[in-house]
């Protein structure tokens, strides 16, 4: 099973994702993503659920009409870990 970061472990990771918030009460990070329209927007959901499915790794998310909502954490780890910083990393890389 995957840890939960460790403080320091998640300032430093928090580092390089400059697009994400942390949110301390939820243990979580989440990012808004904006697009042209619904159509893209959910062309998008269906990369990243494509991602989640291959990882494992699931996002609590929303979407209206041109816009994703994306919140990650880890269950397993009742908090945010490694796992979540990597699919953060991969949903940026997705927007190129
Ligand atoms: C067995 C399966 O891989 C686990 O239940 C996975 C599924 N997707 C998951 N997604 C997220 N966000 N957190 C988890 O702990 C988690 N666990």
């Amino acid at each position: 099973m995957v840890a939960k970061l460790t403080v320091a472990a998640r300032e430093k990771a928090l580092a390089g994702l400059t697009d994400w918030t942390f949110d301390e009460a939820k243990d979580a990070i989440s990012r808004q993503f904006s697009f042209e329209n619904f159509s893209e927007a959910f062309a998008f959901m269906t990369r990243v659920a494509l991602l989640a499915e291959k990882a494992g790794h699931h996002p609590e998310w929303s979407n209206v009409y041109d816009t994703v909502s994306i919140i990650l954490n880890t269950h397993d780890a009742g908090g945010l870990s490694q796992k979540d910083i990597e699919m953060a990393g991969k949903v940026d890389a997705l927007l190129g």
